[in-house]
């Protein structure tokens, strides 16, 4: 443990999960000195939750299948083709693995369309500076994203070079809830689970994070967790927490 600052008015937009947590940090204690920081992408970087509902919407009504903005919330964090198996949870017919991919890459190429319009202004100012001063602390910055899109996002964003270490859909073989991505971030940063703080909206992402032995600060719907370390309000509570 380390002596953080006194003043615990800083830490007060955080609630902590733990009766322990918050005294510790109102003594002016920090629990953890995080080395690294491991961020998922949708819902924390930047905000994709439209584009993704409007794309499986499409979907959903080519198959004539009910599909609504609460549904799309329980995709999350979940896979592309595990994302696909709950959008066909209401479809009776059955559907062939190779019917399946089709629709999953109709999905995709949609989806990929509607990216083409975020701009580095889909960057918000918050999010930007927070990274900056978290960097300048000499923390390592990684991303840990399901997304396949990891890369053409944060290119959409301006933020191509700006991580030190990219794990996403495209080097993992099991999606959140399994801590595989998270796991793979903290290897490519040189760093134990321990030294690493997961950053995340999804409860997929909560639990993933929990499983790999990772703190996870959660941010967004996932911040009513118990499960989370730290509820965060907004993402420059971070400042407070690293
Ligand atoms: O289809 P992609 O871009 O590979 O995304 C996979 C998953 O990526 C996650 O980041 C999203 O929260 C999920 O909703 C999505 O299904
Ligand atoms: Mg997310």
């Amino acid at each position: 443990m380390k002596k953080g600052k006194a003043d615990c008015s800083i830490f007060q937009p955080i609630y902590l999960s733990s009766i322990a947590n918050k005294f510790a940090i109102c003594m002016g204690i920090k629990m953890k000195e995080y080395k690294g920081i491991i961020f998922d992408l949708d819902g924390v970087i930047c905000f994709t939750d439209h584009f993704h509902y409007l794309a499986w919407k499409k979907i959903a009504d080519k198959l004539g299948v009910y599909f609504d903005e609460v549904i799309n919330n329980r995709l999350r964090g979940v896979s592309r083709m595990e994302s696909l198996e709950i959008v066909l949870e209401n479809y009776d017919k059955p559907l062939t693995e190779e019917e399946k991919v089709k629709l999953a890459e109709e999905k995709n190429d949609y989806y990929k369309e509607l990216l083409k319009d975020m701009t580095t202004a889909d960057l918000s100012e918050e999010v930007k500076e927070t990274l900056v001063k978290l960097r300048e602390k000499g923390l390592k910055l990684s991303i840990g994203s399901s997304s396949k899109n990891t890369k053409f996002i944060l290119e959409r964003i301006g933020l191509s070079d700006f991580f030190d270490a990219i794990s996403d859909g495209n080097n993992i073989t099991k999606s959140k809830p399994d801590p595989e991505v998270f796991l793979k971030a903290a290897e490519y940063l040189n760093l134990k689970p321990e030294e690493c703080l997961v950053v995340e909206d999804a409860f997929a992402g909560v639990d993933g994070a929990i499983a790999g032995d990772f703190d996870c600060a959660a941010l967004g719907d996932a911040a009513r967790y118990e499960k989370a370390t730290y509820k965060l309000n907004g993402f420059d509570d971070l400042l407070t927490v690293c």
